[in-house]
């Protein structure tokens, strides 16, 4: 299968050029197809906080990159380029709260520098290490896209449908996609009937890039308001909800795109399976659970208009764009590492002491 998905592999949301990051203009798409070319730290966190770019891993692979542009900033201006350089981190650290990606790059290329052996170039090692997590990211997509579709496949008769939440492919992260790379494969394999699509607001993940996607793979989708959920649960067989997560907690709690929670209340209700999709690079050991995962809120603008077009009333708007889904309603969380079953903080522990199986 490895060899099909790569060849499977055609959107890609970031492109590093050596001394520029190039990234797809996600708030542009689907109409538009514009690069956003940076240059510095400042312009890669601006992007991320802009949301050019989104999506855990993508984002992480993103400051990974910024550092490298930042590293060779810092040692032209000489002085204490380390010490400075940990400004950018803090910079870039600072662009989105709650995708733990974010801080595990930054934390595996500060670890690099560490690493770093007598004459050896920091910036050329912290190249390195940057197109590493980037294909390792990559890599990561393919393992789990093997080890859902083989969970789609032994769940029931096939084809299936399924429903999907915000957007969790090529677009969000360094490769194939972590949910969407799953249900992107069952369609290689024949195992899709119908992928559901929540359009996902206020930013539209869903219809602006999900379906985008989607539809290039020729895969046969449908768009539906994120609020007709329960009902196409009720009526239209769904067997799976396949979402992405942004930082899972150590007892399997999963922060992801706000609605998701939700969308494991009515699965659980409505005896469709819930699948959680991420790398271990957006699984967080270090909190015990969702309560203490940060949960950014954005402007409440987001709400009232659409690329800069007001059609709502002049009221206050509450705009979480996060929610945190308690393990106890998951039926599955896939990794690169493999697959837990039911969630819970010792399986979680056993699942980050594993060596990856692909
Ligand atoms: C593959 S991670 C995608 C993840 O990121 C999305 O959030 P955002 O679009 O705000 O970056 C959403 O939570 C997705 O599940």
């Amino acid at each position: 299968m490895r060899e099909r998905l790569l060849a499977a592999e055609k959107v890609k949301s970031i492109e590093w050029h050596g001394d520029r990051l190039s990234l797809l203009d996600q708030r542009k798409l689907p109409t538009e197809e514009v690069w956003h070319s940076c240059d510095s730290a400042a312009a890669v966190a601006g992007a991320i906080r802009d949301m050019v770019v989104r999506g855990a891993p993508a984002i992480g692979i993103s400051a990974a990159y910024a550092l490298v542009l930042a590293a060779r900033t810092r040692m032209a201006a000489g002085g204490d380029w380390r010490q400075a350089l940990e400004e950018d981190v803090a910079l870039l650290a600072a662009s989105r709260p709650t995708a733990v990606n974010l801080i595990w790059a930054l934390k595996q290329m500060r670890e690099r520098l560490e690493r770093l052996k007598p004459g050896e170039d920091p910036c050329a090692a912290l190249e390195a290490q940057a197109i590493s997590i980037h294909e390792s990211d990559r890599e990561a997509n393919l393992a789990m896209a093997q080890f859902g579709v083989d969970l789609i496949r032994r769940h029931q008769g096939n084809p299936q449908n399924l429903l999907t939440h915000c957007n969790t492919g090529a677009l969000a992260t360094g490769g194939f996609g972590t949910a969407l790379g799953v249900i992107r494969a069952a369609h290689l394999d024949g195992l899709v009937e119908r992928v559901y699509v929540d359009e996902t607001r206020p930013w539209l993940q869903g219809s602006r890039l999900t379906a985008w996607e989607l539809l290039g793979d020729g895969v046969p989708t449908t768009l539906n308001v994120d609020s007709a959920a329960a009902h196409l649960m009720k009526t239209r067989g769904i067997s799976w909800v396949v979402v992405g997560a942004d930082r899972i907690a150590a007892n399997g709690d999963v922060a992801n795109k706000i609605g998701t929670y939700q969308l494991a209340v009515l699965a659980m209700h409505h005896g469709v399976r819930f699948m959680v999709v991420a790398p271990s690079s957006s699984i967080d050991m270090t909190l015990e659970s969702g309560d203490e995962i940060p949960l950014e809120e954005r402007a409440g603008s987001e709400l009232l208009e659409v690329n800069g077009q007001r059609f709502a009333a002049d009221v206050e708007a509450f705009n979480p764009v996060f929610d945190v889904t308690p393990a106890d309603l998951i039926d599955v969380i896939v990794t690169e590492k493999g697959v837990v079953e039911r969630p819970t903080a010792a399986k979680m522990a056993d699942l980050m002491s594993r060596k990856r199986l692909h």
